[in-house]
């Protein structure tokens, strides 16, 4: 169980990156859904005693992690947003060489692990190749590899899905969702569809801030009634903007549908839906985002 309590970091340039955050994580995969520079990379950042917040704490079955960043790295599987491979290396080659640094310094005991993890990634046959001819998905599936070096029991994968094609994403989360039966795994995305099709619990965050946690479902029956959509036209939009609570706007055959919160039925044109976590997800950035706005303009 990793445990994070009024977790604080503010950035030398005054951006309060990590906001009071309080979050329980057990077993299984954890979602932590945010828009760009909500303080995901952040939050990880620091749970990967990769940089210290200001105040808080943060323990791993008991361990305090902060004060023990060691213990807490032996257990840890990290794979970073920004995950730069050699690309003139092979696959092999280069797993090798982590293991090694990992402490997997006994040659049998280290092939082993190195055969069994390009196995468990899909990457065996295409292991004697150079890391630069391999494609997005596949350098990810490296990434989580290397990440599961030393069998940790923390896994924590940093927007992994970004720019994969719907194949490649597919083939990468079926992976994470096999790794999560074990340990704990911290995913974070923008991509809502991640967390549905994934995580048994996750986070909203925005600004910092924790806005939502618990399972996906329970977050989505609080909006059950409450959402309202139908198709406008692409002038009358702004006015629906500006008159009701929007989630979200999407073009279908080419004309804007809207999914508008409200508790009855906002006109005759509206009819009710099923709530998804995207409306749960958008009706909370789109508070967060409309109370920064009148505090910037207060
Ligand atoms: N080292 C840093 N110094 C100063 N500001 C930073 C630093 N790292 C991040 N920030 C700022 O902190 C905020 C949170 O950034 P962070 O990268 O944690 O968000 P994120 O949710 O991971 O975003 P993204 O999805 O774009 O990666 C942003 O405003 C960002 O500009």
């Amino acid at each position: 169980m990793l445990s994070i309590k009024q977790l604080n970091k503010t950035y030398d340039n005054g951006v309060k990156a990590i906001n009071d955050v309080t979050l329980e994580i057990g077993h299984g995969m954890f979602g932590l859904l945010g828009p760009n520079g909500a303080g995901k990379s952040s939050l990880m950042r620091t749970i990967a005693t990769l940089q210290d917040p200001d105040s808080g704490s943060i323990t791993f079955n008991g361990l305090d992690v902060l004060a023990e960043p060691q213990a807490l790295r032996r257990q840890l599987g990290y794979l970073p947003q920004d995950f730069g491979v050699y690309p003139k290396v092979s696959a092999d080659v280069l797993l090798n060489h982590f293991a090694v640094l990992k402490g997997l310094t006994a040659r049998g005991e280290r092939k082993e692990a190195v055969e069994a993890l390009l196995q468990q990634t899909n990457l065996w046959d295409a292991r004697k190749r150079n890391l630069g001819t391999y494609s997005g998905g596949m350098r990810q599936r490296f990434g989580i590899a290397q990440a599961l070096l030393g069998a940790p029991k923390l896994v924590i994968v940093d927007e992994p899905t970004a720019g994969l094609d719907p194949d490649e994403r597919n083939r990468f989360l079926n992976l994470l969702a096999r790794i999560g039966e074990q340990v704990v795994v911290i995913l974070s995305t923008h991509i809502v569809e991640d967390v549905t099709d994934l995580c048994p619990q996750m986070a909203v965050i925005v600004k910092g801030q924790v806005l939502v946690q618990g399972e996906p479902q329970a977050a989505i029956d609080t909006l059950r009634d409450k959402v309202w959509r139908r198709t406008v036209s692409a002038e009358a939009l702004p006015g629906y903007q500006e008159r009701m609570n929007v989630l979200r706007t999407r073009l279908v055959g080419g004309k804007p549908q809207i999914h508008v919160y409200a508790d009855s039925q906002p006109d005759d044109g509206f009819i009710a839906v099923e709530p998804n976590l995207e409306d749960v997800y958008f009706l909370h950035v789109r508070a967060a985002h409309r109370a920064a706005a009148a505090v910037v303009q207060a």
